[in-house]
């Protein structure tokens, strides 16, 4: 079992004169660490945060009483019992600084990859992990669809897990003789400072569009939420000689914003006649994406099996993020060419009616306008477009995306995604909001408009499926059902046959 003295935690912890001594006098070792209430063991560390629904604060006495050993507080509490209470400015940086020393700093030993943008990073992270493994750098995931740690894969809660979890996961890779991880950092995660004490050696910008204005309110918010990877890249306190890259996608004009936030080098990628690294001649068709790779003055011919434009992108970032640690162009072409895509991401459902049906992960505007123009680039005849928005997450983006499949697409059927605690009728409703009557199909229940859509559609026609990719999963209400968009194309073509 891992142990932690308390004295150890005085030389990190941001505290005042009386506490830091109260820490070093203290020789005895805290068994674990937690910030939630419920996972509370006797001799361990609580951090009480206070969040938006719950404060760790207001129980700390419970905590107390359930025999932690110390508490990790950001103002007085009155409490009865033996304990060692510690006051920090911010508990959430003390629970990142703690679980950081409790699992030996394990980012020190792995070759750290952070993938930051709005779209783009579960995808580029997959292949920089089929990269590096395919070059003996055994290397671990960290993202939206599950952990990877050695063979093993995990469950994820969130795309960036929270400190406690990250570093846990990061000292399990190492452990399993991980040399690497690629790990998806989302916004949400860098403002709540959820990957504080990881030492990331590369970082890779894929774009920025909208999404999750519910939480950051303004664009610019979103923008300095990102940032904030770039601007910390080689700034850690145990920043060593290592080498740190910037990994960014100059076609974004918050690409080039990102370039004067770091320290580190830089290395650009595009694909309109800018960028260390280029794609030129692209060629797109409905068997894969052909294009010419750029490299400084060399140009290699590169294959992928992956479809649309922005899979281009996605290689480009996984290329540079893998040629600054060493590896040959060719090498690193020949495992992209290899790549046969990642689960729920433009991802065909083979069927015997010569429908092309397409389950994909759009759940952005951008996304969605991608995948319906990758789409409409080799459909020779009609598009049908299931998609709905998700509830408590942002609204702004239900009439864009409404209007997207609307305009992209020659039948839109409207439908729901998680609708969460949200009423569905009304997501429903503003997704429509400004779309003209009769332009579209709407139906509420998922697996009955994605069964009257492959109803409708015929031979050589092309049916997309977006918003939930991989999930099995639908959230309705607090619930978590059973579901899973290729599941129901394939049941509804086995009742067929
Ligand atoms: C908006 C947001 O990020 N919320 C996160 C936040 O929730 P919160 O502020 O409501 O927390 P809270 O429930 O009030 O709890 C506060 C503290 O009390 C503790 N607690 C809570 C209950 C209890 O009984 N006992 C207890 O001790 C909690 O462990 C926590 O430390 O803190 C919680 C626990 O620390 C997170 O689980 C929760 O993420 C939720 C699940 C979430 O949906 N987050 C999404 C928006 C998110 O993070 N998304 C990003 C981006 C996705 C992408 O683009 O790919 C992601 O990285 O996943
Ligand atoms: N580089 C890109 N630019 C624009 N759209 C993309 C890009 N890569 C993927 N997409 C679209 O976005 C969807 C989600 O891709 P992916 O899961 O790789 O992104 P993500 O950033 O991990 O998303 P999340 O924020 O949910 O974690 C894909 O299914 C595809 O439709
Ligand atoms: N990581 C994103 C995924 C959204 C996926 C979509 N299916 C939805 O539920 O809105 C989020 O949690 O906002
Ligand atoms: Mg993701």
């Amino acid at each position: 079992m891992k142990v932690m003295k308390i004295s150890d935690c005085a030389a990190f912890l941001q505290t005042s004169h009386h506490d830091h001594q109260a820490l070093l006098a203290r020789n005895d070792e805290l068994t674990d660490l937690t910030q939630n209430t419920k996972t509370v063991k006797p001799g361990c560390c609580f951090v009480a945060i206070k969040g938006q629904r719950f404060d760790g604060h207001e129980h700390v006495q419970e905590v107390a009483d359930a025999g932690a050993k110390m508490i990790i507080v950001e103002h007085p509490v009155e409490i009865q019992g033996d304990v060692l209470i510690i006051t920090v400015p911010n508990s959430y940086k003390a629970l990142a600084q703690l679980s950081t020393c409790f699992f030996n700093d394990p980012s020190q030993h792995l070759l750290m990859f952070g993938v930051t943008g709005t779209n783009g990073k579960t995808t580029t992270t997959h292949l920089i992990e089929k990269i590096m493994a395919d070059h003996n750098v055994q290397t671990g995931i960290i993202g939206t669809m599950y952990s990877k740690v050695g063979t093993k894969k995990l469950p994820a809660v969130n795309t960036t897990p929270e400190p406690y979890a990250a570093q846990k996961t990061l000292s399990e890779m190492v452990a399993a003789h991980d040399q690497a991880c690629a790990m998806e950092v989302s916004s949400i995660a860098l403002v709540q400072g959820r990957t504080w004490g990881i030492d990331f050696d590369t970082a890779v910008f894929t774009n920025l569009t909208e999404d999750h204005l519910d939480y950051h309110k303004t664009f610019e918010n979103y923008f300095d939420a990102k940032a904030l990877l770039f601007s910390q890249l080689g700034n850690s306190y145990h920043s060593d000689a290592k080498k740190k890259t910037a990994v960014i996608n100059i076609d974004d004009p918050d690409g080039r914003r990102l370039i004067e936030k770091t320290a580190a080098n830089v290395l650009t990628y595009g694909t309109k006649g800018e960028g260390i690294l280029q794609a030129k001649s692209i060629e797109i068709t409905n068997k894969g994406t052909h294009f010419d790779l750029q490299v400084y003055d060399e140009s290699y011919p590169v294959t992928l099996k992956l479809m649309g434009n922005f899979n281009v992108y996605n290689a480009l970032a996984a290329f540079g993020a893998c040629y600054e640690h060493g590896l040959q162009p060719e090498e690193i072409i020949t495992s992209l060419e290899e790549v046969q895509g990642v689960r729920g991401r433009f991802q065909v459902v083979p069927n015997d009616q010569d429908i092309t049906v397409i389950v994909d992960y759009a759940h952005t505007p951008d996304g969605l306008e991608n995948v319906l123009s990758t789409i409409n680039s080799f459909a020779k005849q009609r598009v049908f477009c299931v998609v709905g928005c998700g509830g408590d997450r942002e609204t702004t983006k239900r009439p864009i995306m409404g209007n997207i499949a609307v305009q992209h697409s020659t039948d839109a059927v409207l439908t729901s995604d998680n609708p969460r605690t949200e009423d569905p009728e009304k997501i429903l409703d503003q997704v429509v909001a400004e779309l003209a009557p009769h332009t579209f199909t709407r139906i509420t229940d998922r697996r009955e408009a994605i069964h009257y859509a492959l109803s409708q559609a015929q031979a050589g026609d092309v049916v997309l499926i977006a918003g939930k990719g991989h999930e099995d999963y639908q959230i309705i209400g607090t619930m978590k059902h059973h579901f899973d968009d290729v599941e129901v194309v394939n049941d509804y073509f086995n009742h067929q046959s």
